[in-house]
């Protein structure tokens, strides 16, 4: 345990993942700025800036370097409709939102390539349930659709408890930036950390949906691994 002067040396680095990636020179950003993962989105029916087609993410995900894990977020009505999309884009991961069962989960799963990340609903009350079929569950504050991207924070102390219940990897999402993630991190301990909205381009006080900063993912890598950001 950390003392009040001094980082917990022994606590295993938080992984960190950027997602909504929709153009090269962002992903390029994101890997620069030592993100352990990138995520691109495609095949979700909720209106969003940051998704992409097939063939885009595709493009993106192959130029993702090796020691960086390419993830596809997708939101599929079946299991083939996400199995047909992860053979178009041929991800390294898997990052599933919406209503697919813990079942179909499964199947998916094991149909699939790369490793599978199950987004849930931050306060639903059956969480345990997807932890099954998942190699990394993604706890989210999702909306009506079970989309993401909300740019909202949900009860980290809640999300805690999950942690400490589950032997899955936990990541954790919503509303994360910069300036909350440390405490995100100090106060859920989890696995990685997920953000989309939250390094957004911002101009004239308007974020660009879409549109990374690089600075602003420099500063939440280094913030959620206590690195210093290095100009
Ligand atoms: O970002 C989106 O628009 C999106 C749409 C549909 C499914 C998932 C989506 N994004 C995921 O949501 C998390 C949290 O987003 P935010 O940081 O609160 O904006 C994001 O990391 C994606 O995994």
């Amino acid at each position: 345990m950390s003392d009040a002067t001094g980082p917990d040396t022994r606590r295993s680095a938080t992984r960190v993942k950027v997602c909504g990636v929709t153009r090269e020179a962002d992903r390029e950003a994101v890997v620069a700025a030592g993100a352990d993962a990138v995520g691109v989105i495609s095949g979700v029916p909720v209106d969003t800036p940051r998704e992409v087609d097939a063939g885009t993410a595709g493009d993106l995900l192959a130029g993702v370097p090796p020691l960086v894990t390419g993830v596809l977020v997708t939101m599929p009505d079946t299991v083939e409709q996400a199995v047909d999309l992860a053979t178009a884009a041929e991800p390294d991961a898997v990052q599933v939102h919406g209503g697919l069962s813990p079942g179909e989960l499964g199947a998916l799963g094991r149909r699939l390539h790369g490793d599978l990340v199950v987004a849930v609903d931050a306060d639903a009350d059956d969480l345990r349930a997807y932890a099954g079929p998942a190699d990394a569950l993604l706890v989210d504050s999702v909306d009506a659709d079970g989309g993401g991207g909300t740019g909202q924070t949900h009860d980290w102390e809640r999300t805690r408890e999950v942690v400490a219940d589950l032997d899955v990897p936990v990541i954790l999402a919503g509303g994360l930036t910069p300036d909350n993630v440390a405490a995100a991190v100090e106060t859920v301990r989890p696995f990685g950390v997920d953000v989309a909205t939250g390094v957004e381009r911002v101009e004239d006080g308007e974020r660009v949906g879409g549109e990374k900063d690089s600075e602003t993912v420099r500063s939440f890598v280094a913030a959620a691994t206590r690195r210093e950001v290095v100009a």
